[in-house]
């Protein structure tokens, strides 16, 4: 990859030598020698597709559409997954029991364990199952790149503890900017055509960087602000023991968490806004970490926090008042939250129209990993009740649980009980989809997104015609 790059860049580029590991796998087909010998075809099908059906008509667009947050418009294309309202996410037309069953996990069987990140990264940029030699190198490549720039450590070090760490997150891989290769190519003059080689130097950068970016965040808050590493695990193994949890069963939960909160096509606010930012070729670095604002609001990311704080209070409460958390009183606390005008966080989606097959995988392990655990029988309880309360109070589309209302509730089972910490983990594993995105945007040339708004006028004078 780096014998594409101008001599400037080069010495940007892979700062940290191969591992012995990385060498070792040398003999399987890379990553970028899989995305290059993608990259002709891919270009000359769109613009195939655009010379010969440009113009065929794929919808219409309602005022009622225009105003109500662009539900359902066609307008965006996405490479790496498809969300269906009734089935939910396909990641590359995999479904994630597909995934479970095809993907390399970290024993090597497949089937024996969740899959790893480093496997879905690998599936959603080529849309290839890898092997398990290839993750292998794709988790070498990584940990190559994970080092953090010198003056990052001291400025998460200097930021307030109370400081939400979603702030600071997004401030943290601001901060890595400097490091792009991108910024400094597209500086430098590269042609257009290069561009998808240097964005995707960085993609791998940043991917590689966010853990330990997420760990010292939460070490600083929450503990002694030390991090240790063990590189010789995979990058969930890895990012475990930075964050400070040594326990193979929640190292089997993060794999799971990390891999399913990836993707989940691009109208997402996180993905859509990282897209958006990319457009006026940002970088990858300083994209994303827009979508990482765009992740850190309470209807989007954040609700996985928010159910949390919703179930502590809803405890808080009924053991204050000597009363059991069962459906009468979960029913009751719901009515009060819709009464008062608030969301019930978990549950909605904007496409979805069923139980989000991301709750249904987290549901299912929780049956195998903790079945009597206290907070996932609550969770079980309000699963009960909560489209019943939802369909009558009848506003809501879809009134069953997305994948924020079964999360947290996981973590806490190992100890993990800082909630207001749990949209950064979402924000190390939604990079990956929104970046894989962001090196197609770039290898297949889609240009700055800037769709047309109207005024309230305009729309009257289109029904008043
Ligand atoms: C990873 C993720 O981002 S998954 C989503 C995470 N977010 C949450 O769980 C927050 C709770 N859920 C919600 O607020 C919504 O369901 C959203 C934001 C996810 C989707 O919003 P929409 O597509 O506008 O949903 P929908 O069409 O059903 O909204 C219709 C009405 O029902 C309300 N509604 C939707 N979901 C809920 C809910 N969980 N509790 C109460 N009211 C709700 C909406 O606020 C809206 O009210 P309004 O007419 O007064 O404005
Ligand atoms: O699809 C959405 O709008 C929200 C969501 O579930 C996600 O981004 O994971």
């Amino acid at each position: 990859m780096a014998s594409f790059l101008s001599n400037s860049v080069r010495s940007l580029v892979r700062k940290v030598p191969n591992t012995a590991t990385a060498q070792a796998t040398r003999s399987v087909t890379t990553l970028q020698e899989t995305l290059m010998a993608q990259v002709p075809g891919k270009q000359a099908e769109l613009a195939k597709l655009k010379k010969e059906h440009g113009s065929h008509v794929i919808g219409e667009v309602t005022i009622d559409q225009c105003i109500g947050g662009a539900r359902g418009i066609k307008a965006m294309l996405w490479e790496t997954s498809n969300l269906d309202p009734e089935e939910g996410i396909r990641f590359r037309g995999l479904t994630i029991p597909d995934c479970q069953a095809v993907l390399p996990t970290y024993s090597g069987v497949k089937g024996d364990g969740e899959p790893l990140l480093e496997s879905l990264l690998w599936l959603l940029l080529t849309s290839e199952v890898p092997t398990k030699e290839q993750v292998d190198s794709l988790t070498a490549e990584l940990h190559s790149r994970a080092e953090l720039p010198a003056h990052v450590i001291p400025l998460l070090n200097s930021l307030p503890k109370d400081m939400h760490p979603m702030t600071q997150f997004s401030i943290g891989l601001n901060a890595c900017q400097t490091e792009s290769v991108f910024a400094k190519a597209y500086n430098d003059g590269v042609p257009k055509t290069d561009y998808h080689e240097y964005v995707l130097e960085d993609i791998l950068s940043v991917i590689a960087k966010l853990p330990e970016i997420a760990a010292i965040i939460y070490r600083n808050v929450y503990h002694d602000g030390v991090v240790n590493k063990d590189t010789s695990l995979d990058y969930s193994g890895n990012f475990c023991r930075m964050l400070g949890y040594d326990n193979p069963s929640f190292d089997e939960l993060m794999r799971l968490y990390l891999c399913i909160h990836t993707d989940h096509e691009g109208g997402n606010a996180s993905a859509h806004t990282t897209h958006l930012v990319g457009s006026t070729l940002s970088d990858p670095y300083i994209s994303y970490a827009a979508g990482l604002n765009a992740l850190a609001g309470p209807l989007h990311g954040l609700a996985n926090q928010e159910v949390l704080r919703w179930i502590q209070a809803l405890k808080d409460k009924f053991d204050a008042e000597g009363k059991a958390v069962n459906e009468e009183t979960i029913t009751e606390f719901a009515w009060e939250t819709l009464n008062a005008k608030k969301v019930i966080p978990g549950y909605g989606h904007a496409v979805l129209r069923k139980t989000d097959p991301r709750y249904t995988c987290q549901r299912e392990f929780a049956l195998k990993h903790m079945p009597d655990d206290e907070l996932f029988k609550v969770v079980e309880t309000i699963y009960q009740v909560m489209p019943g309360i939802l369909k009558e109070h009848g506003k809501v589309a879809n009134p069953y649980p997305n994948v924020d209302s079964h999360s947290g509730v996981l973590l806490w089972h190992y100890g993990f009980t800082q909630y207001q910490y749990y949209t950064v983990l979402f924000g190390v594993s939604r990079a990956v989809g929104g970046l894989c995105q962001l090196y197609w945007d770039r290898a297949l040339g889609l240009p700055l997104e800037r769709p047309k708004s109207v005024t309230p006028e305009w729309l009257w004078s289109q029904v008043k015609k």
